[in-house]
Order: structure tokens, then sequence, then C-alpha cells
């Protein structure tokens, strides 16, 4: 079994418990209060920035040069692309102001910046596959649950539901699994510890952005 079917595994408890959290759950039928997905979109583009740059350092370190160009390819969709839908709700919102990093994303980012910075590469791009997978996963669930009619979240459906973002997520579970099948048995684990984490991460993000948790 590759790496990334049998990590899966170990998150599947976890997984479902963020398919059943009710951010996800108003994300899908539209009543989410505005206030919460401005939280969460605000928080959201403090994070793209941070894990674009924690890519692009993953980029700087990878070993084959292929995979070089699909981290930098990788970095540049989160800070121009994904950023790009964050910034048409601002303009939607009247936002100018994101604030400042609250608790779950300053954890979440810096959790990346310093696996990236200061452990292998291997563990490193484990660490960053969560942010493709379970968005795709839960996009596509989205997706094929949502109420689509004056559904306000829709564009945010469509970009994590959709084609182009999948075919991201399917190179970067091919690459974690390439590097996986090359390295120790120890860095393995590792590499499911730095998926797991970054799963719960995910659903403290969700979590922090419903309960606009910010610090004291
Ligand atoms: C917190 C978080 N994780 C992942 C993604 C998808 N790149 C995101 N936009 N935000």
């Amino acid at each position: 079994m590759k790496w990334s079917e049998q990590t899966w595994q170990t998150i599947e408890e976890k997984y479902n418990s963020i398919l059943k959290m009710p951010f996800i759950k108003e994300l899908s039928d539209g009543t989410l209060l505005l206030e919460k997905f401005k939280f969460y979109m605000a928080q959201d583009s403090l994070y793209l920035e941070h894990f674009g740059r924690t890519l692009s350092l993953i980029a700087a370190k990878i070993q084959d040069l292929q995979d070089v160009l699909a981290y930098m390819r990788f970095a540049e969709n989160a800070i121009v692309v994904e950023n790009a839908l964050h910034e048409s709700y601002f303009k939607d919102f009247g936002v100018t102001d994101k604030g400042i990093l609250q608790p779950a994303c300053h954890h979440y980012i810096h959790f990346l910046r310093s696996t990236a910075a200061l452990e292998s590469v291997e563990v490193a791009v484990a660490a960053v596959l969560p942010c493709f997978w379970i968005y795709r996963e839960v996009g596509d669930y989205i997706y094929k649950n949502q109420n689509a009619i004056n559904n306000p979240y829709q564009k945010w459906i469509e970009t994590y539901g959709g084609d182009e973002f999948s075919i991201a997520v399917d190179q970067a579970i091919a690459i974690c699994d390439k590097v996986a099948e090359n390295t120790t048995e120890e860095t393995r684990k590792r590499m499911t510890e730095a998926f797991i984490t970054s799963t719960r991460m995910e659903y403290h993000f969700w979590e922090a952005a419903y309960q606009l948790k910010t610090w004291m």
C-alpha cells in the first residue's frame, strides 16, 4: 500500500469529524453567518501568504527538478490564484484590513514554517499535504451536498471542489509517495506524524473561525 493510502487511513476519523463541523455544514447550505466567513477568509488570506512561503522553501530543498517546479507552481497558486478568491470576497464585503494572525492560524502557519525549515524535506512535503488533500475532499463533499441556489459561498465551493485544484492535489500526493518510497521507515513515520498534525490544525482552523476565536 502507498504511504498516502496508509496515512489517509490514520486520519479517516478526523476527516469525518471535519465533515460534521457546523462551519462545513453551514458553508455547504449557505447559512453560515457572514461574520464567521469573513473571519475565516481574512485569516485564510494571511495563512495563504505563509503557506506560499513554506511551499517556496520546499521548492528550494527538494531534490528532483520537476518537483522543484511543482512546488514553485503550488506556491504561486496559493499566493496568486487562491488568494484572488479571497480578494474578490473582500471586495464584495468591503474588507480592507485583514487584521492580525489569530491563535489557530498562527499555530498552523508556524508549524508549517518550522517544519519546512528544520525537518527533512520528506517531512515538510507531508506536513503541507493536508492543505491540499483535506481541502479537495472537503471541497468535493460540499460540492455534492451543497445548496447551490443563492449560496453566498458558491465561489469558495467551486474553487475547492473544482478540477484545477484536484490536479495539483494529485501531484502533491504523488510526490509524497515517491519521496516516501525512497526514504527510511523512521522518516516515513515522521511524515505520517506531520500529516496528522496538519490534519488536526485544519480542524482547529475551521473551529476557530466558527467560534471567532481571537487572542485575549
Ligand atoms: C487553512 C487552509 N488550509 C488549506 C487551504 C487550501 N490550500 C487553505 N486555503 N486554508
